[in-house]
């Protein structure tokens, strides 16, 4: 007989979040003694009357509150399920079944009692349209009287694992608002799949993703076999040790470190046979996939081996929180072994090491760097009548990523994707200014960040990969250019488990598109998606896509993405869009809205006020710090986390962050889209890319908002608003 085990559910964990602190601790000592020993003489269970599970008992906790646990007849698995004071505890376990679908196999607890005719069921608001939108896309829920929602058969429901006693309920759900009302009443392993075909996903994709067809008859007695199927381990999580418990019961609401979605847990637990590729929306957990596969990469490195994993990123400050957060689910031997670092610092880190001669440069952040540019302009020649934005961009999109340095390579060199044509003669008369700019640079000692990637691709190569790393994972790679993308294939073998890339092609604000087969990387059917937004609303979701609108997104690989699969399982307001006349009365309308929220017992921590640039930022900042409420700005180098105080940042620092209340200000005209970001160049082809490159930042900015988005402008608001 197998020894005893304790899986704890993820609803308890819930419920344990909302116990009084005092209580809490008491609830502590008693999960420790259960885990202990579920059978000790110790634990007093008591029978339920009329409870939905003849297994579940009740445990004294203290005078008022209880535990609910399933206590098996036969079989070693005991299951802690909810706690409470005394009689809601009773309630709820008269109220929910546990029990094993014989379809699919997975452990689900879901409300049951008798069925209900949609009629009775609460009614909800669907007027939740915000002030202001911009396609109209937020808030608005399919309201069809006529049609039943889903036209699926009886036997596809009951595939999906659907209980029969709430077939008939669903059958008559006619709207999407009806579906949310009874939510609790199926099993979330139900209701999400249903949800998303409500949202226009096919049969055929649902089918893939949570119909099980591995396996052969389903035991709905064996809760043990149950306990590793991947759906039940979104639920339920099998406690190994004690640390583990505590570390748990310390973050209650940090479900992401255990409780995977089977979406998730099937890419972090396998061997791959190459490259893969995860997509997804906003707050899907790529990261937190990308974390647990790390995780798990490290846990398979041989113990003898003196090998490690790379977890790369492209922001700072995403690295740092990464970092972070690695700590809470890895062992400090799994940490030793992943070496977590964004692209540029790993770059210039590398070459540092290597006594690189040269100094790496940004374009606009190196004074000297900006001289050698208007010098080279002086030698454009005027009878080629291209402005000097196009040689800027034929620099990063055509000189840099091709390492053209010669004249004889410009001419052969391919300008596929550029607005404007060249024959031979124009690039002859262009080619002085990248000569002059690729001399003066030479002789500076200066070098930008994309040739010195490369060169570090370069070194890779010609020392013969002694890096020893055995994979790499990489976070954002939408944004990761050519060059980046170039390297990273040069720092591991091409291997099992070698790339692992998390990416949403909606997000990139940083780089343009890069098909990741044209830098060596080749995927060939190693892709997943994501669907599942954990982050913010669905309102907030539907709001920050509406601004991409009817845009082609691409799938980081050369071929488009879908923008219209993936939903929030949360509900809440929709965004809170407000126009003033004058910055200050923006300042007082966000002031007034924080003090709220602080009277709700809302942490300022929680709270971020985001702006498309410093200058509006700073001037709201200082009229909120005038009124003695703390802030913190959000910097690059900083570990912000244990710091109190408002956070502060642009658009391009919140990338990869969440907050409970964002609050985007400064939503004007000229500058969302920014003005000079978006004016300075007369090709077609680069002013789209810039408008959506703006677009996605203000996507980015409003998906970090996990409970609710504020957005206000002052003057005239910007036209991503207005829908324009
Ligand atoms: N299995 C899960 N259970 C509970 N919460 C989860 C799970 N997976 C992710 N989350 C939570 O969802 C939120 C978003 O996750 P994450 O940051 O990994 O998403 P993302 O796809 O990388 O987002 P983005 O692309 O917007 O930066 C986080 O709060 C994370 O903790």
């Amino acid at each position: 007989m197998s020894a005893v085990k304790v899986a704890i559910s993820q609803d308890f964990m819930m419920a344990f979040s909302q116990v009084p602190k005092k209580q809490q601790k008491k609830v502590m000592e008693f999960v420790t003694k259960f885990r202990h020993n579920p059978q000790s003489t110790g634990i007093n269970y008591e029978k339920i009357n009329d409870a939905k599970e003849k297994a579940y008992r009740s445990v004294r906790i203290d005078q008022d509150y209880r535990g609910i646990v399933l206590k098996p007849e036969n079989g070693n698995v005991f299951l802690l399920l909810w706690v409470d004071k005394h009689d809601d505890a009773y309630s709820w376990a008269r109220r929910h079944a546990c029990e094993i679908n014989a379809e699919t196999g997975a452990l689900q607890i879901f409300e049951s009692s008798t069925v209900q005719s949609t009629e009775g069921t609460p009614s909800i608001s669907i007027d939740n349209t915000p002030t202001i939108t911009s396609a109209g896309e937020a808030g608005t829920v399919k309201t069809n009287n006529e049609e039943p929602l889903f036209k699926l058969t009886d036997e596809q429901f009951i595939k999906l694992g659907l209980p029969s006693e709430v077939l008939p309920l669903v059958r008559a759900v006619r709207s999407e608002a009806e579906f949310e009302s009874i939510e609790s009443r199926l099993p979330m392993t139900v209701f999400e799949p249903l949800y998303l075909i409500a949202a226009g996903s096919s049969w055929e994709d649902i089918e893939e993703e949570y119909v099980n067809t591995t396996e052969g008859t389903v035991d709905t007695s064996d809760i043990e076999t149950a306990l590793t199927r991947p759906e039940t381990l979104r639920f339920f999580h099998v406690i190994e040790d004690e640390l583990e418990l505590k570390e748990m019961l310390e973050a209650p609401l940090e479900h992401w470190r255990v409780f995977l979605h089977p979406s998730q847990r099937k890419l972090v637990s396998r061997v791959w046979n190459g490259p893969v590729r995860v997509l997804g929306g906003a707050g899907t957990g790529k990261t937190v996939v990308a974390m647990h596969r790390a995780k798990w990469l490290a846990q398979n490195i041989p113990k003898a081996s003196k090998q490690r994993i790379l977890f790369t990123t492209f922001t700072a400050n995403l690295a740092i929180d990464i970092q972070h957060n690695l700590r809470k689910i890895c062992s400090s031997e799994e940490l030793a072994r992943i070496e977590v670092k964004h692209i540029d610092k790993w770059v210039s880190d590398y070459l540092k090491g290597r006594s690189y001669p040269h100094t790496i440069v940004y374009a606009n952040s190196n004074k000297r760097y900006d001289e050698i540019w208007t010098q080279a302009l002086q030698l454009t020649d005027p009878t080629v009548g291209l402005p000097d934005s196009f040689y800027k961009e034929e620099w990063d999109r055509i000189i840099l990523p091709n390492r053209v340095s010669e004249k004889m390579e410009y001419f052969k060199v391919s300008r596929k994707g550029r607005g404007v044509a060249l024959n031979r003669k124009q690039r002859s008369l262009i080619w002085p200014v990248f000569e002059e700019l690729r001399t003066s640079m030479h002789q500076n000692g200066l070098r930008t960040f994309e040739d010195a990637t490369l060169d570090a691709a370069d070194s890779v190569i010609n020392t013969g990969h002694h890096l020893n790393y055995s994979s790499i994972v990489i976070d954002e790679g939408q944004d990761m250019g050519p060059e980046a993308l170039t390297l990273i294939r040069q720092l591991v073998p091409e291997q099992a488990n070698d790339l692992f890339i998390v990416g949403d092609g909606h997000q990139r604000i940083y780089r343009r598109k890069t098909a990741m087969s044209a830098c060596g990387i080749k995927i060939v059917g190693r892709s997943r998606k994501l669907k599942i937004n954990y982050r913010t609303t669905e309102q907030t979701r539907k709001f920050a896509m509406s601004i991409l609108e009817n845009i082609s997104i691409d799938d980081l690989d050369g071929n488009l993405d879908s923008s219209h699969d993936y939903r929030s399982l949360t509900q809440g307001e929709s965004p809170n869009i407000q126009q003033y006349n004058s910055i200050e009365a923006e300042a007082e309308g966000t002031i007034n809205e924080i003090k709220m929220l602080k009277k709700l017992g809302v942490e300022l921590k929680d709270i971020c006020i985001v702006a498309r640039i410093n200058r509006p930022l700073d001037q709201i900042s200082s009229i909120i710090k005038a009124e003695g409420i703390e802030t913190h700005k959000i910097d690059r180098k900083n570990d912000n986390v244990n710091i109190d105080g408002i956070r502060l940042a642009t658009m391009h620092r919140v990338k990869g962050l969440e907050f409970r209340y964002v609050f985007i200000v400064s939503a004007n005209d000229g500058l969302i889209p920014l003005h000079y970001a978006t004016s300075d160049t007369e090709d077609p082809v680069e002013a789209r890319q810039r408008d959506l490159n703006e677009r996605a930042l203000l996507h980015v900015a409003c998906t970090r908002a996990i409970k609710h988005l504020f957005i206000s402008s002052s003057g005239t608001v910007s036209p991503y608003l207005t829908g324009s």
